[in-house]
Formats: structure tokens, C-alpha cells, sequence
């Protein structure tokens, strides 16, 4: 999240005559987060999260996002629900942007995530994965492997000024990863897309919740478990933990088992959601819009990452044995 888009109060007060949500009390930006505008909101009749989509977002894409969240939590998985206005309508409009309420989930995200913490999201990861099994909807995912040449394309002039290198590192990485090498026979499903640890809620060790399903989309259930990978088994000197992946790996299994295909594909996959996760963040590096309250996330942090993925062989790197996950 960030703050893009000002609300100033009385627009506010006045948005919030189509709820039934009380009386506005207090309001206030939140700076985590880089992709919308989202404020938290005190009424009268609790604390609920505003949230203004921005530029990633579809406007077409909005009803997914609501109607997985609902679908979720009536499948068991604790994550906001969207808040429907007098119409019955959760989405509506803001500052001329698609707008919409959800409502606040208690706890905090892991600052610094550990082996226990891994276990979780790779448990909250797997029963979400058979949670969206059933969901009627669909959405392709935009930032696959034919998304990431137009953001190449978008940065690459500037690549080198961040890193020199950068530049033909990615083309090179890009042409090999989009030569016919990506997977295309493995179970799909609904993606989270975007599980890092300020999208998970712990209360003490055990997940809470599970936020921001703004980059959920249909595509295969081992890519979500590499961008976790990414996301959750480095340390913050970007060396990989192979015991915070294991308890992760493991806990996914004992709830979804991974395929051998689907291991064997791990390094792959996660070579992608590496340099997915560097080309958008190197993207938004190099264009903060001007007056944005918005802390751009390392891009190179991600080439790190990249660099580890390259030299895997196999998934017994990440802490697999040949035949799944061990106890
Ligand atoms: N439903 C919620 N309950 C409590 N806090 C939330 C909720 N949704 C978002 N937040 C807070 O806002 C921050 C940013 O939200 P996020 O959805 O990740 O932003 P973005 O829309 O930019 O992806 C989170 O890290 C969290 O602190
Ligand atoms: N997780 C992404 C950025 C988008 O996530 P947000 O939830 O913080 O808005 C990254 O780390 O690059």
C-alpha cells in the first residue's frame, strides 16, 4: 500500500452516507505497501480499510478480487471481507477511482519471519489452494511470462543506471525464460500472486489472515509456492535459508502435496517469480510519482535472489527430497 490519492475529510464523510458504517471518527493513510491508496478508517462501528486501485489494477478485474474474498472466507480461510453499501454494491468510486471498503483483520505481519512463520504461510498457502479450487471465476495472470517483456521494455533503458549489467542480465534471463522452457502441464488454480510476509497476519506465531488479493489470478499452484519461496526463505542479506524453506515446503505438503512435476519445476518457477518480482519493483524504482507517499521496494534484491535461483539444480536445494517433502 501507499498513499497515491488524498481523500480529504468531508469527501470522505460524505462517501461513507452510501454505507451503513456509523459516523466517521478518524481516518488515516498507510504508507506500507506500493500498488493502491489505502486508508485505515475508524467509525462508529469499528475499523475497516478503505482502498483507492491504482495503476496495476483493472477496473474489469475489481470483481474477482471481491467475490475471491468472500469465496475464501466461506471456504475457511480468514481474509477481509468486502463491505456492500446500501445498493448492495461493495464497489463504488472515489476521487475517480474504483473504491472499496473491507473490513479489518486483527494482527500483525512478521517483521522479521521465522522457521515457524514459513510453516504457516506454507500451510495457509496449501488450504488456500484447495480453498479457491471451486472458484467460478477467472482471471489470466497479467504478470506472467508475456507481462514481463513490456515492463523489460519499460525500464530497460535505465537498467544500468540502478546496476550496470542490469540490463543484459534481465534480456538475458527474459529470452531464456520465455524460449519454450515455462511450464505449461501443471495443476492450476487461484494464486494469491502476491503472499509476502506484509500480505500475512500472525497472532503470536499462528497466521491470522491473509490480505491483498489484488494480483490473484488463475495460473499454476507451484508458482504461488515459488514466489513464497522469494518472498519468505531469504535473510535480509539475501542468502538463502534452506530450513525456513523446508518448514515451509513440508507444511504446504502435509495439506497439498506437490506433483513431481511440480518440484521438479520449482527452480524454474522460481527463477520467474524472481525476476517478475525485480522487473515491477525496478519499474516503480526508476517512476515515483511525484508527492507519492510510497516507499519503492529494492529491485535488486531480487537479482540477488535471481542469481540463487540460476545456480539451483534441482529442488533438493530448497530442501526437498527426490520423493516430496519429509517429515
Ligand atoms: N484488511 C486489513 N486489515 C488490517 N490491515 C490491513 C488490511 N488490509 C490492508 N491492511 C494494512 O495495509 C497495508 C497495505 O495493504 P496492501 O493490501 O498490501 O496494499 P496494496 O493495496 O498496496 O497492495 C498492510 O500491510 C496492512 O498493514
Ligand atoms: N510484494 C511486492 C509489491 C506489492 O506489494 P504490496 O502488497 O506491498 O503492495 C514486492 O515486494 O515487490
Amino acid at each position: 500500500m501507499a498513499v497515491y490519492t488524498d481523500v480529504a475529510a468531508d469527501e470522505l464523510a460524505d462517501f461513507l452516507k452510501q454505507y451503513d458504517l456509523g459516523e466517521l471518527l478518524s481516518y488515516k493513510g498507510i504508507a506500507e505497501g506500493v500498488e493502491n491508496t489505502n486508508f485505515l478508517l475508524h467509525t462508529s462501528h469499528g475499523s475497516f480499510i478503505l482502498t483507492l486501485y491504482e495503476k496495476r489494477v483493472a477496473k474489469s478485474d475489481l470483481p474477482f478480487f471481491l467475490a475471491l474474498m468472500t469465496h475464501l472466507a466461506e471456504h475457511g480461510v480468514t481474509c477481509p471481507l468486502p463491505v456492500k453499501a446500501k445498493d448492495g454494491e461493495a464497489l463504488h468510486e472515489l476521487q475517480g477511482r474504483p473504491a472499496a471498503i473491507i473490513t479489518f483483520l486483527e494482527g500483525i505481519w512478521p517483521r522479521k519471519p521465522n522457521a515457524v512463520h514459513c510453516a504457516g504461510v506454507g500451510e495457509g498457502l496449501a488450504r488456500m489452494h484447495l480453498a479457491g479450487a471451486n472458484f467460478a471465476i477467472k482471471r489470466a495472470n497479467a504478470l506472467s511470462v508475456a507481462g514481463w517483456r513490456p515492463l523489460f521494455d519499460a525500464a530497460a533503458d535505465r537498467a544500468d543506471d540502478v546496476q550496470p549489467g542490469l540490463r543484459a542480465f534481465l534480456s538475458a534471463e527474459l529470452d531464456y525464460l520465455s524460449g519454450g522452457v515455462w511450464p505449461t502441464n501443471l495443476p492450476e488454480g487461484v494464486i494469491h500472486a502476491d503472499l509476502f510476509n506484509d500480505n500475512v497476519f500472525f497472532l503470536g506465531d499462528k497466521l491470522s489472515g491473509i490480505i491483498d488479493f489484488t494480483f490473484a489470478c488463475n495460473d499454476m499452484l507451484a508458482y504461488d509456492v515459488a514466489i513464497c519461496l522469494n518472498a519468505w526463505c531469504f535473510e535480509p542479506d539475501h542468502s538463502f535459508n534452506v530450513t525456513k524453506a523446508r518448514a515451509f515446503l513440508n507444511a504446504y505438503g502435509r495439506v497439498r502435496k506437490l506433483s513431481e512435476a511440480e518440484e521438479a519445476a520449482l527452480p524454474l518457477l522460481a527463477r520467474g517469480a524472481a525476476i517478475r518480482f525485480l522487473l515491477t519493483r525496478l519499474v516503480d524504482w526508476l517512476n515515483v510519482p511525484p508527492g507519492a507517499l510510497v516507499k519503492p521496494k529494492d529491485p535488486l534484491e531480487y537479482a540477488r535472489k535471481l542469481r540463487f535461483h540460476q545456480s539451483v539444480s534441482s529442488a533438493r536445494d530448497y530442501g526437498l527430497m527426490p520423493s516430496g517433502p519429509v517429515a
